[in-house]
């Protein structure tokens, strides 16, 4: 990765989104990397414009509230990192980010906007994706609905792209567009022009930091011997869980309400990364690779869904993250306490469970058999606990890179190729085939009878 191979075999490509973030450390060599500071100072020129004033809608009146249109990868990383830092935010500008092609998601934030004061930022590294471009031909069409004049668009859309060709036909200017290159991968963005929707709600000096704790990750990756590197650990330890007792999902549990997208993030950051059953040689591999992340913010969870992790039949490793400060110690710092003290326990009760001896002295002789079984913890089920100094840019920059560079490892033990996605290539072709035959009964052709027999309903109770 940092000599720049192309490790993203399938698609001939280098992996680099270690260069967004490298701060003149390491020397790497791929066409566009010298690019990476003129972008940064777009960055930092507009994103300072916007939030001190001087860059006008059409009426004149200042911007306050963005609404970044995109999906994947140009969606979860601005939407979780926007979240996690909101106590460095701007609160007189307000971020909407709009992602699903149902029209209610565009609807119901636009509802919400004024044309004279809103800002679009089309999200796409490669600008085709169906989602992105019809939700961004929408807001358009509402935002000239009031503006009128198509001059007007120059003031109210930006594109992120990596695709010049089609922003500029879609209608934004060059000027006004922010380019990465293919050597970003969509889940690995949020350090390119990606994440100008974070640099616009934390400021740019607070996005300058969050790529500096990501770089201080990566250097401690490149430089750490193994058996005291971090991403390393984290790596082997899940394939330990993974692959020899046979633990299917990995649960990402955050004790700060502020790292509530955190496991929705790293749901695309490690799926989509090493959800692979063939290996780079074309192999179909006979071991288990990727695991299913899933998780919440605590205390939720432990109302939830916990009870199965603690005495359910499956094995499910988790990590626990929080902050020792927080940034809001309300009464007294109270709330934090006991939210702590839950961090604290539930690893302990997780590792050491609860034994029927110590069950049978609680409930007394009278219990039944049953009850004093149904009390028992087994324990010895596996967990990190990730504990740090406080949410900052830099600490939030560290702990995403942390994450990458374990999921990267675990793809090279793997031998799987994390750096595509061909996965989702499928499921798009046929929606592009179906939705050509959703006019008349008599167009639709060529699927099994369930998919027939679910279209031609949808045809008949269909009121539009
Ligand atoms: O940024 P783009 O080109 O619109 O792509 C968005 C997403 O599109 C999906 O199809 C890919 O699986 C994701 O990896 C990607 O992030």
């Amino acid at each position: 990765m940092f000599a720049g191979e192309h490790i993203n075999t399938s698609e001939d490509r280098a992996v680099l989104h270690i260069a967004l973030r490298n701060f003149d450390d390491f020397k790497i060599q791929e066409e566009g990397v010298d690019e990476v500071g003129g972008v940064l100072a777009h960055i930092k020129e507009f994103s300072e414009a916007v939030r001190g004033g001087s860059w006008k809608g059409y009426t004149g009146k200042t911007i306050n509230t963005i609404v970044n249109i995109g999906i994947g990868g140009s969606d979860l990383g601005p939407v979780m990192v926007t979240e996690a830092l909101k106590a460095y935010a701007k609160r007189d500008l307000t971020a909407h980010f709009v992602s699903n092609i149902d029209g209610t998601h565009l609807a119901e934030t636009l509802r919400i906007c004024d044309p004279e004061r809103t800002l679009f930022i089309i999200a796409s590294k490669t600008f085709t994706t169906q989602e992105t471009i019809t939700n961004a031909e929408s807001a358009r069409d509402w935002f000239l609905a009031a503006a009128k004049d198509k001059a007007h668009v120059a003031k109210h859309f930006v594109a992120l792209s990596t695709n010049t060709k089609a922003v500029t036909a879609f209608g934004i200017d060059k000027a006004n567009m922010f380019q990465f290159w293919d050597w970003v991968g969509g889940r690995y963005s949020l350090w390119s022009a990606i994440g100008l929707s974070i640099a616009l709600y934390i400021g740019y000096d607070n996005f300058e930091r969050l790529l500096k704790g990501a770089h201080g990750m990566d250097k401690h990756f490149k430089e750490t011997p193994l058996e005291s590197n971090l991403p390393v650990l984290m790596a082997v330890i899940g394939v330990w869980y993974n692959d020899f007792y046979g633990s299917q999902t990995h649960a990402l549990l955050p004790y700060d309400q502020y790292l509530h997208k955190f496991a929705d993030y790293f749901q695309q950051g490690d799926m989509e990364s090493n959800g692979k059953f063939v290996t780079k040689g074309g192999q179909r591999v006979d071991y288990q690779t990727g695991p299913i992340i899933w998780g919440a913010a605590g205390t939720n969870g432990q109302h939830s869904f916990y009870q199965l992790v603690h005495q359910g039949t499956k094995l499910i490793p988790a990590d626990f993250l929080a902050p020792a400060t927080t940034h809001n110690p309300i009464a007294a710092s109270k709330h934090h306490r006991i939210l702590l003290s839950n961090y604290f326990a539930q690893p302990e009760a997780l590792a050491f469970g609860k034994t029927e001896e110590e069950v049978r002295k609680e409930v007394g002789s009278n219990a039944s058999e049953a009850l004093v079984k149904s009390k028992v913890f087994e324990g010895n089920r596996p967990s990190n606990s990730i504990l740090f100094p406080k949410m900052t840019p830099n600490m939030l920059g560290a702990l995403i890179a942390l994450y990458e560079h374990k999921i990267f490892t675990q793809g090279v033990i793997w031998g799987i190729n994390s750096y595509d996605q061909m996965g989702v290539e499928l499921g798009k072709v046929l929606a592009k085939n179906i939705l050509a035959q959703l006019g008349k009964p008599e167009d639709v052709k060529g699927h099994d009878s369930s998919t027939t027999g679910l279209i031609h309903y949808y045809q008949k109770h269909r009121k539009e």
